[in-house]
């Protein structure tokens, strides 16, 4: 696709190759929900072209106008908030889709039955959204818009609205329904780009500046917008079994998975700095990953400071703690430190 909205400075071009799922990044107002809702057809460039599967979706801004509405797009839009019809139950919200495209009720409620039961939401389906938590309705949500069956997924922050503590089920659906599908993702948090994409595509000021394998993108950054980003803690090793892994200095890693680990295979533990609690003295008798590694930098970020410790085995781990605690743990380069996280905050995925 590609698409000129001069009022709101946008000109990008994006491809995404048969089942390949794209992160979309880049900072507010850069243009990232616009590109969704001109592929989507619910903002009408003022030139470019988008085709799926051969079809044209539009075509703008020359002789040939093309313009297929939203509805018959073949394009299904995730937002932030899941816009259930509150008035139907779960059950009847994810069968409206196959209700629409002309299934009886009984098949089309059948239909549903197997998308909620993919969404781990099976149990749900005779409630109301009313009567479901933020991540209940946006699992819902991600099977109604499944039950359509979208030849393009397109995810608006679907994760923004929620707390942190329904966030990783939901994530974790969504690695494992996305798999294998065409899906454009806009999001803020490069966790979810690293869990969820196989391509990062960071747009900034309604350009594309920067595009490559979501792995490479976080490893080498080539943007300040995406260095600033990339400040994840990435820890590789292998499965041991479904909630650890052990990395290169033989510490076992335990962790919540996405995706199914596989025994012996690579896997690799991803957590923010902001779970990463600092120690002088290892801490003892906690369930808590914990890692030795020594200061190299302390750089102040808003409130926080971020702790870049050295391990041997790991590389660069990073750490957030307030200002007050660097004086009372005495943080200076060179200093020994153990860095811990709870198993909770760890997010381990098949590498
Ligand atoms: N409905 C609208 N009408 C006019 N201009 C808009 C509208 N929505 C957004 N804009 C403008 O278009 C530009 C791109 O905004 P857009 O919402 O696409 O950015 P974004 O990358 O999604 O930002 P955020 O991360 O904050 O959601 C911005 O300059 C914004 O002010």
């Amino acid at each position: 696709m590609s698409a000129v909205v001069a009022a709101r400075g946008l000109d990008v071009t994006l491809e995404v190759a048969a089942g390949e799922r794209v992160a979309v990044l880049g900072p507010n107002g850069a243009g990232k929900s616009t590109l969704l809702a001109v592929l989507a057809g619910v903002v009408r460039p003022d030139a470019g072209e988008a085709v799926l599967d051969d079809r044209v979706l539009y075509r703008q801004g020359g002789p040939d106008t093309r313009w297929v509405p939203p509805h018959a797009r073949g394009i299904a839009l995730l937002a932030q908030d899941p816009l259930l019809f509150p008035h139907l139950t779960a059950l009847d919200n994810v069968a409206f889709g196959p209700r629409s495209a002309g299934a009886r009720t009984r098949a089309a409620r059948e239909e549903a039955r197997r998308w909620l039961t993919e969404v781990e939401a099976s149990e749900l389906a005779d409630r109301r959204p009313a009567q479901l938590s933020g991540g209940q309705q946006q699992r819902v949500a991600v099977a109604r818009a499944l039950a359509a069956r979208p030849r393009l997924l397109l995810l608006d922050e679907p994760m923004a609205a929620l707390d942190v503590a329904a966030a990783p089920m939901l994530r974790r659906v969504l690695a494992r329904v996305l798999a294998d599908r065409a899906a454009v993702i806009v999001t803020h948090d490069l966790l979810d780009a690293v869990l969820l994409s196989t391509r990062v595509v960071v747009v900034d000021h309604g350009r594309v500046v920067e595009s490559g394998p979501t792995a490479e993108v976080v490893a080498r950054p080539r943007t300040p917008f995406t260095a600033r980003l990339a400040g994840l803690d990435l820890v590789r090793g292998v499965a041991v079994d479904g909630t650890h892994l052990r990395d290169g200095a033989g510490r076992l890693v335990e962790g919540t998975p996405s995706g199914d680990l596989v025994a012996g295979a690579p896997a690799l533990a991803v957590f923010s700095p902001t779970a990463v609690a600092v120690h002088v003295a290892a801490p003892s008798g906690s369930p808590r990953n914990t890692f030795a590694a020594t200061v190299v930098e302390l750089e102040p970020r808003d409130a926080q400071v971020r702790v870049r410790a050295h391990d041997a085995h790991d590389g660069v781990l990073l750490a957030d703690v307030t200002a007050g605690s660097v004086g009372e743990l005495d943080l200076h380069p060179g200093r020994e430190v153990h860095l811990a996280v709870k198993a909770t905050a760890v997010t381990l995925y098949p590498a």
